[in-house]
């Protein structure tokens, strides 16, 4: 079965980096309908829903990161586990080489990027047995930006918000609350939330993980597990998180809890964070043959976002205001945008995201960034047959983790704009206050609607850190994004998280008791 299951494999992985289940398009549908039109949430929802058809239609990655690879398979008795180990690593191999996978596997101490997606550690691959006569395997690719909003509580707590959360379900209840205003939007909101009740710190996150499974339509058989989910997904709602927290109708597409019992001493709520590119699959296979015989997850209607998109986006003309940037970009100019503002550039842009601050504290520029723009982001990159670098995928990434780096860098080398996602904190916004400068929000996962706008790889420098972290030289056309953090000392997302702040405090009284 060999050749088959390697295949098998292999489109399981395509299938669910590039084409979002059907659960996941109806609740994105669901949550662009509630939007008013000409909001910041209607707008992002209107580019993530044309980024879902572009994906689609380009059969390439949703978000350019894939995350981490995570197989869940359910096995005959007798069936070769080794067998399917190897097939499952022969088709990343391929998946990577074809740009359907970014390279994401990383060296924790030395940096290097395995360049394959395989090492020590990754993809993960969790094996089970079972008495039915086929194979069930399922597959996750989890990103880093929403994995980062994981949190895990041990009872009891104290709450910012919300106060005192005790060992009992109106304690579990806070923290879930919680848990979606830590994560503002930085883990790509509108967000779906695994939520595992008790067991140890691994035990408790593996059983949040494996809600994510669930379909978003199933209805918990826990009665009380159920109530709690419906509680959440009505309130967390109220936050005003919105998508990419910019504000909205939608913080939260779904929230699936399960239980497993603890030992005495502890009692952990741990929350896993999916981003609203929620890539989650499954096939059954023949135990035999190694066949696909059924595609799991496909229960539904099947939402075909194309008409859909262009609507909105005709809906959200003229509501805002607009200005072209094409870099070098002076100060002037930067001291004019405010908050709101929608932002398209031309022109250049150099990505550079963890390993490049990092470098540029301590060492020169490879290129002169006078008036320049930087993009937090890690592109998956093709070579083409004449040897040229394609852009295949090009989301922006989450921007808080170059705090402590991003201020000093745009001073020491006269950077006017950063663009990212998620937004930065109080560092950031006074040097750009202090410099002249400003934050671009791009909207997180539309990795081919950003990839269509970049006409050209114009070089590349720090090769060395590996194609997600190396500068590249990115010549875009129409590449739009939001003023979120202006010169003036505004920022969207202070003012967000103060007001998702005050909302979470309404939900202090005790609820279930
Ligand atoms: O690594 C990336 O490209 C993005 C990451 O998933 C993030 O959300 O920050
Ligand atoms: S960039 Fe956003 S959509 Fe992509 S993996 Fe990260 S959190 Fe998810």
């Amino acid at each position: 079965m060999t050749e088959a299951l390697k295949k098998s494999m292999y489109d399981l992985i395509v299938e669910t980096s590039t084409k979002l289940p059907k659960d996941v398009r109806r609740a994105i549908a669901a949550a662009k309908a509630k939007e008013n039109a000409g909001t910041r949430a209607a707008m992002s929802l209107a580019t993530i829903t044309n980024n879902i058809k572009m994906a689609d239609e380009n059969i390439s990655p949703i978000c350019q990161d894939t995350g981490m690879p995570t197989f869940k398979i359910k096995t005959p008795v007798g069936v070769n586990q080794i067998e399917i180990k190897k097939a499952i690593y022969w088709a990343i191999e391929e998946a990577t080489k074809d740009g359907k996978l970014r390279p994401n596997s990383v060296d924790s101490l030395t940096g290097a990027n395995s360049g394959d997606n395989l090492g020590a550690g990754t993809p993960v691959i969790k094996f089970e047995q079972w008495e039915n006569d086929y194979i069930d395997a399922r597959l996750i690719l989890k990103g880093g930006g929403c994995e980062n909003k994981n949190i895990q509580y041990s009872l009891p707590c104290e709450l910012e918000g919300l106060g005192r959360a005790g060992r009992d379900l109106d304690g579990i209840r806070k923290c879930v609350m919680h848990s979606v205003y830590q994560a503002q939007g930085q883990g790509c909101s509108a967000g779906v939330i695994g939520v595992g009740i008790g067991g140890d710190r691994t035990t408790g996150y593996e059983l949040a993980k494996e809600q994510l499974f669930r379909s978003l339509d199933d209805e918990n058989s826990n009665e009380q597990l159920k109530e709690l989910e419906e509680y959440v997904m009505e309130n967390a709602n109220k936050l005003g998180i919105g998508t990419m927290g910019f504000g909205g109708e939608t913080t939260l597409l779904g929230c699936k809890v399960g239980v497993i019992n603890r030992i005495p001493a502890s009692f952990f709520v741990s929350v896993a964070y999916n981003c609203w590119a929620y890539r989650r699959l499954g096939i059954k296979i023949n135990a035999a043959t190694g066949d696909v015989t059924e595609w799991l997850y496909q229960e539904g209607e099947e939402i075909d976002f194309s008409e859909q998109a262009e609507q909105a986006e005709d809906k959200v003309a003229n509501k805002t205001r607009e200005v072209v940037l094409q870099a070098p970009i002076t100060e002037e100019q930067i001291r004019e945008l405010k908050v709101g503002d929608v932002v398209t550039i031309n022109g250049m842009m150099y990505t550079g995201r963890d390993a490049i601050h990092k470098h540029l504290t301590t060492n020169d520029a490879p290129v002169d960034l006078d008036g320049q723009i930087i993009y937090h982001c890690g592109p998956v990159m093709l070579k083409d047959d004449a040897g040229n670098w394609k852009v295949a995928a090009a989301g922006p990434t989450t921007s808080i983790r170059e705090e402590p780096y991003q201020g000093d860098i745009m001073k020491k080398f006269g950077i006017r704009a950063v663009i990212g996602k998620g937004g930065m904190g109080p560092k950031t916004l006074a040097a750009l206050q202090e410099h002249g400068g400003v934050y671009l929000n791009a909207i997180g996962g539309a990795a081919q609607y950003y990839a269509d706008c970049i006409k050209s790889v114009e070089g590349v420098d720090l090769m060395q850190f590996g194609i997600p972290e190396a500068m590249w030289h990115l010549k875009v056309e129409g590449f739009t994004a939001v003023v979120t953090m202006d010169s003036h000392g505004n920022s969207l997302h202070a003012d967000v998280d103060k007001s998702s702040l005050e909302k979470l405090e309404q939900f202090k009284e005790p609820v279930f008791k």
